[in-house]
């Protein structure tokens, strides 16, 4: 199963790992890259000798392509920018804000730039300065999300640009994949099903969370005030919701009291396993993950899932 992508980045599998913050570390990065997708290391917002110890982690474990993304809310973004230069990293995906800046240093360097996008027109503009492809995340993904879901995304993005289109948000196994494919992507961005891998080094009970995760289980915070984030509901969803509620009546809303409260928060459950008061941050499609795999297991069963539904099943609608 090989797209344009595969070609272009030089990768096995049309399969992406989600650069999650504070999670997408070396070992979870290099053990989906050695089983043939594109492990991704996350900048989050991280100094630039964190994330310069994960990369010769990776470089260590793998020789396979990898890629580290780039949070623009960042405040190390530049240092991440000047690091992956200095690193001669392959990809770099971008997320949380508009690359453009950074755009014609990254080319300098014959880095493949991958921009999240959340709109048609921002991934045009993307498109215009050089992009090599677009991830399209739809609100269905954790972590800081757009308005606009994948399934409506996907298809409107792809009739915009003629780059290769990645689909992220909701893809949880290859029915997410195949659907993904049948949109016109050409490959896809996996986040909340990796958080469940061997590999992955968040606390157990962040993993415990996920696997006992239902439909309904996570929600949106900040969507009026700063950038709305999705995550599974606990404690700290709940003062959110309840400071919103309050700020909302507010002619002037006071916004450090979202920064507090949100400070710290992911580290909280990746880190210390505190998933009462720390943001578990995970996507919609928690509800269908049961169980911890490896990163080689989640890749083979996504790829043969997929292969096998549109060999065998797609025939049946002909
Ligand atoms: O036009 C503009 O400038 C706006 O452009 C954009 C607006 C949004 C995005 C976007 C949405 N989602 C993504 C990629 N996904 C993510 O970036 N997911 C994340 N999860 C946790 C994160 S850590 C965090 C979160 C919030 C505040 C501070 N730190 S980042 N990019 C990309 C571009």
């Amino acid at each position: 199963m090989r797209s344009k992508i595969c070609e272009l980045l030089g990768i096995q599998y049309p399969i992406f790992q989600g650069g999650m913050a504070w999670i997408a570390d070396a070992s979870l990065a290099g053990a989906v890259s050695e089983a043939g997708g594109l492990g991704i290391i996350a900048g989050g917002n991280a100094p630039k000798e964190i994330v310069q110890a994960e990369i010769k982690k990776i470089k260590e474990i793998t020789d396979k392509p990898f890629g580290v993304n780039i949070m623009l809310l960042s405040p190390f973004v530049q240092d991440i920018v000047d690091l992956v230069c200095e690193e001669n990293v392959p990809v770099v995906t971008t997320g949380a804000g508009n690359p453009s800046k950074y755009m014609a240093r990254f080319k300098e360097h014959n880095i493949k730039v991958i921009p999240v996008i959340p709109s048609v027109a921002l991934g045009i503009r993307m498109e215009k300065i050089g992009a090599d492809a677009v991830i399209v995340e739809g609100m269905e993904a954790g972590g800081h999300i757009g308005k606009l879901t994948t399934m409506c995304m996907v298809p409107q993005v792809v009739d915009a640009l003629a780059i290769p289109v990645i689909a992220a948000g909701g893809i949880g196994d290859g029915r997410g994949m195949a659907a993904a494919l049948m949109l016109g992507a050409q490959a896809v961005q996996v986040g909340t099903r990796f958080l469940v891998a061997k590999e992955c080094t968040v606390h157990e009970n962040y993993k415990a969370r996920i696997i006992k995760a239902r439909d309904i289980d996570t929600t949106v915070t900040c969507q009026h005030f700063g950038h709305p984030v999705r995550a599974i509901k606990n404690k700290l969803t709940n003062e959110y919701d309840r400071l919103e509620k309050i700020e909302l009546r507010i002619d002037e809303p006071d916004l450090v009291k979202f920064d507090k409260l949100g400070q710290g928060a992911l580290r909280k459950a990746v880190v210390e396993g505190d998933v009462t008061h720390g943001s578990i941050m995970a996507g919609q499609i928690a509800g269908l993950i049961k169980k911890e795999e490896t990163a080689k297991e989640i890749i083979e069963s996504y790829i043969n899932e997929t292969r096998e539904i549109i060999t065998a099943q797609y025939s049946q609608w002909l």
